[in-house]
């Protein structure tokens, strides 16, 4: 994974919510932590180009974010805040599939796809369920295997486990523990990116610190009282 920000920047309507940021990231586990409103979703667009920066440029596996935002989002899988629209058909297994459609591939090899990633994640027994039945954790898995059947060299999940119960929130956690992918999370439940390689704290839309997990949680305690 090789991520480059350079001097980008992100305004709405003439605020900046990100402050010219210069930054390379290339460690395969990533967190992102901060007060809410401190930008980190804003950062986090903008590295599959949901968000085009207003000045400088972010680079992704040597894509230009705007110029070549479609190869970028084909390497990048992202998964929202509400894993509930991420799923766009009402049947899981069409939905997964759905993603793979570009591909163009024997209806075998998506069915074959799509029922791998399904166990992989432990959902086979969801496969033929309506979306809107499956409970916050099982939404969650959903939503993983729906973007990772595209199998993206980087995948970012925004708040994966924010909504879920004790229960499903260890569920998806050992989930993501268990991910061989890049990834970048973005998290307010801090035990998630303890044993992270890499942690970014976002203060009021700057880079507030960055390093190993234990000193930016504890400088983000402090940001925080
Ligand atoms: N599309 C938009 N238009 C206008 N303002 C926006 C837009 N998206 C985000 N903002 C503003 O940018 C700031 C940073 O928002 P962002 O969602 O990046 O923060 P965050 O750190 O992810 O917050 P949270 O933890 O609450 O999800 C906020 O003040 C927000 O209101």
């Amino acid at each position: 994974m090789d991520i480059r920000f350079e001097q980008a920047e992100a305004r709405f309507e003439e605020r900046i919510v990100l402050h010219p940021l210069t930054l390379s990231l290339t460690e395969r586990r990533i967190g992102v932590i901060g007060l809410n409103g401190s930008g980190k979703t804003t950062f986090a667009r903008m590295i599959n180009g949901l968000v085009a920066p207003s000045a400088g440029r972010v680079v992704v596996n040597g894509f230009d974010t705007v110029k070549d935002g479609e190869k970028v989002r084909a390497d990048v899988g992202f998964i929202f805040q509400n894993p509930q629209n991420q799923i766009i058909l009402p049947i899981l297994k069409e939905d997964i599939a759905l993603g793979l459609k570009p591909r163009k591939l024997p209806k075998q090899a998506i069915e074959a796809a799509v029922n791998g990633i399904l166990a992989r994640f432990g959902i086979g027994h969801l496969a033929g369920r309506r979306a809107h039945e499956l409970s916050g954790g099982e939404l969650q898995l959903a939503a993983l295997a729906s973007v990772l059947v595209t199998e993206p060299g980087i995948l970012i999940m925004d708040e994966p486990t924010n909504q879920l119960d004790l229960k499903n929130r260890d569920l998806v956690e050992r989930t993501i523990r268990g991910l061989d992918e890049n990834i970048i999370v973005i998290s307010h439940d801090l035990s998630l990116i303890a044993d992270f390689d890499r942690v970014l704290l976002f203060h009021e839309g700057r880079l507030a610190a960055d390093g190993l997990p234990g000193g930016i949680v504890a400088r983000y305690r402090e940001i925080a009282a």
